[in-house]
């Protein structure tokens, strides 16, 4: 043991040695942010169902795995001895987002909810925006949208939304925006996200400026990179850290004392001199992080965060919440709560948060109490995020649209812009026209030459998919498909394309496994996941196997449109599109079959690709 960040209780837990080395783990399944009980290990005797002691994994290796301690007393010697750790569910989510929601009620209840909180549950109209126009930018580069977006936003006097559709600079423009709230116009700002990396990623960008910010969050979860702006850094090496931090060394030699300590008195007194240590610690630690907090213009967390001891009744004039139509609506009231305006960036035409509950049953809860005051906006489907509810509520004229992307030559965002961004999406004048041949070393070829290519297995005649059967989900295969990514891949590379400029996505997981299966021993640096996995991921050339091939029109997964929307939008010169055209533009199994709840967005994307695509049959390939 011993004393690690934020004074916590690290803890390192190795197998025994053999050789003098320490022994390899087995495979396992703990990583980096879990929460995991502690407990004194027994030959077989399970774990407790009530842990005693619990913490949360600041680092795996091989040889080794780190616990950060929760509790502040010392794990009991015959722990110490032999432990073991399980990982434990966590509810704090959960709790957190109940509380933020029972304060919510109350507030609506007694008629004391703040201004911004009725426009949000529309019992009062949007204000309209105040005029901002003499405005001095800090990065001149924003595009005409993004400028009038920042306006927009600064303008605002309840809430703001900021649309941005893949690769638009929704970061970028949120950067100038905290900005000119924080240093031009003095104000306190909270920034969040739904998770740790969307928020570090802010965290990275804002880094580069000047401004007083600090990142709030279990360092275990942090991004090293971002580590600095932490709270847990900033105490310990601002002016008034300094004693905090002399504490923490004593403590650690006295750790140290007890482990040499031969009599158990001696061991009794170094206890007691280190509990007094650590409540001296803990008082001036707390005094630290009050200074750093109230001194800063940003503060940044995730929105889970929010509800943290550390963020309790904090205020803020303006909160903003990146990767909105990601995050669920109870998470956002986290956050919300703390702010007068609310400012949310996001796209609601990407995928929303994953929700396992269905619909009904959350319908069956509200309905249940029955409390609800007249004309209260409710949201009882727990897909439906706070950004989707907004514009049906309020209308457009609350957003504003981000319309330049950066990433996708014109011809790879044209189906998506013309379908979901109402054409308004425009390919900036340095990505429209790029190809794989221009990067350095590739040659000209019938691939790299071309941004879109098809390739239809419709040919055969025949349905390929599988059904995983030992996948409890029953997740759907395609070795064909997989062939024929296999060849296209190999083709790519001879062209000089490099493995990590190449990626595979999928909407199955059974896919997945059998694309890793046969393309990673050949080509390890390729990347491969499910199309849920690479939102707000790019790759110089995508591969698409869209696995679905029956004569039935059966099209599942594939018929929410904004997961095909996640997936045609991850390219930036090449996407190849690996499919059974007629299975999915619904040409088999009768009339109507294969996009009857789509709107027929499938269908027509198949149509579009027929006649824009570079389009190839899989009996010529394979
Ligand atoms: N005004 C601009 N001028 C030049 N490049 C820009 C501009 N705005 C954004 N970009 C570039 O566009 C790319 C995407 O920007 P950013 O990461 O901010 O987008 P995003 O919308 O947050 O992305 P995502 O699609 O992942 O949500 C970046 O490489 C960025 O440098």
């Amino acid at each position: 043991m011993r004393t690690g960040l934020g004074g916590k209780s690290l803890i390192d837990l190795e197998l025994g040695l053999t050789n003098k080395q320490a022994t390899t783990f087995p495979t396992h399944k703990f990583s980096t942010g879990d929460i995991v009980g502690i407990d004194e290990y027994k030959k077989d005797k399970p774990p407790k169902l009530q842990q005693t002691f619990s913490g949360v994994i600041v680092r795996v290796s091989d040889t080794k795995i780190t616990v950060a301690l929760s509790q502040e007393e010392d794990l009991p010697p015959e722990v110490q001895e032999r432990c073991q750790i399980v990982k434990l569910a966590n509810n704090v989510t959960y709790e957190r987002m109940l509380k933020s929601l029972e304060r919510l009620r109350l507030g609506v209840q007694n008629d004391t909810s703040s201004p911004l909180t009725r426009v949000l549950f529309g019992q009062a109209t949007p204000l309209p925006p105040l005029p901002v126009d003499d405005m001095t930018w800090f990065d001149t580069t924003l595009n005409e949208s993004q400028k009038e977006a920042v306006r927009f936003a600064l303008g605002s006097q309840d809430i703001a939304l900021i649309h941005g559709p893949p690769g638009t600079g929704k970061t970028y423009t949120l950067v100038e925006i905290i900005r000119q709230l924080a240093v031009r116009q003095n104000k306190k700002v909270l920034v969040c996200g739904p998770s740790n990396i969307s928020v570090d990623n802010l965290v990275e960008r804002l880094a580069h400026h000047r401004m007083k910010l600090v990142r709030v969050g279990h360092p275990a979860r942090i991004l090293p990179s971002v580590l600095d702006h932490s709270l847990d850094i900033i105490t310990r090496t601002c002016d008034s850290g300094q004693i905090v931090a002399d504490l923490r060394k004593e403590m650690d030699d006295t750790m140290n004392k007890i482990g040499k300590a031969r009599k158990r008195a001696d061991r009794h007194a170094l206890y007691t001199h280190i509990r007094d240590l650590r409540k001296d610690f803990r008082t001036r630690e707390r005094k630290v992080i009050e200074e750093v907090i109230q001194g800063a213009q940003v503060v940044i967390s995730t929105l889970n965060g929010c509800g943290s001891r550390t963020m309790m009744k904090r205020e803020f004039d303006v909160v903003i919440i990146d990767e909105a139509a990601q995050a669920l609506e109870a998470e956002c009231w986290l956050a919300l709560q703390k702010g007068k305006r609310a400012i949310l960036a996001g796209d609601h035409q990407q995928l929303p948060p994953t929700v396992k509950t269905p619909a009904i049953a959350a319908k069956s809860l509200t309905s249940k109490s029955n409390k609800q005051p007249k004309g209260l906006s409710l949201n009882t489907d727990l897909t439906v995020t706070l950004f989707d509810r907004l514009l049906r509520l309020h209308g457009t004229s609350i957003k504003r649209l981000l319309q330049v992307q950066y990433r996708m030559h014109e011809r790879i965002m044209a189906f998506s812009s013309k379908e979901l961004y109402d054409n308004q999406l425009v390919a900036d004048a340095s990505v429209a026209h790029r190809l794989l041949l221009d990067l350095p070393d590739v040659a000209s070829s019938d691939r790299t030459d071309v941004p879109v290519i098809m390739l239809d297995t419709s040919d055969t005649g025949l349905g390929h998919e599988i059904t995983d059967t030992d996948d409890e989900d029953q997740s759907k295969a395609n070795e064909r498909e997989v062939s024929l990514a296999v060849v296209h891949v190999e083709a790519l590379l001879a062209d000089g394309l490099l493995e990590d400029q190449i990626g595979i996505i999928t909407p199955y997981a059974a896919q997945v496994s059998r694309l890793i299966r046969d393309i990673r021993p050949r080509w390890p640096a390729i990347e491969i996941g499910t199309v849920d996995g690479f939102q707000g991921r790019e790759k110089e050339a995508i591969l698409i196997s869209l696995v679905r091939s029956n004569d039935d029109g059966q099209v599942g997964f594939l018929q929410e449109k904004r997961r095909l929307n996640v997936a045609m939008t991850r390219a930036r010169r090449h996407l190849c599109v690996i499919c059974d055209s007629e299975t999915l533009a619904g040409n088999k199994g009768g009339q109507g079959a294969g996009h009857r709840t789509d709107g027929g967005f499938l269908k027509r994307w198949m149509t579009w690709l027929c006649d824009e695509a570079d389009l190839r049959f899989s009996e010529e390939l394979v």
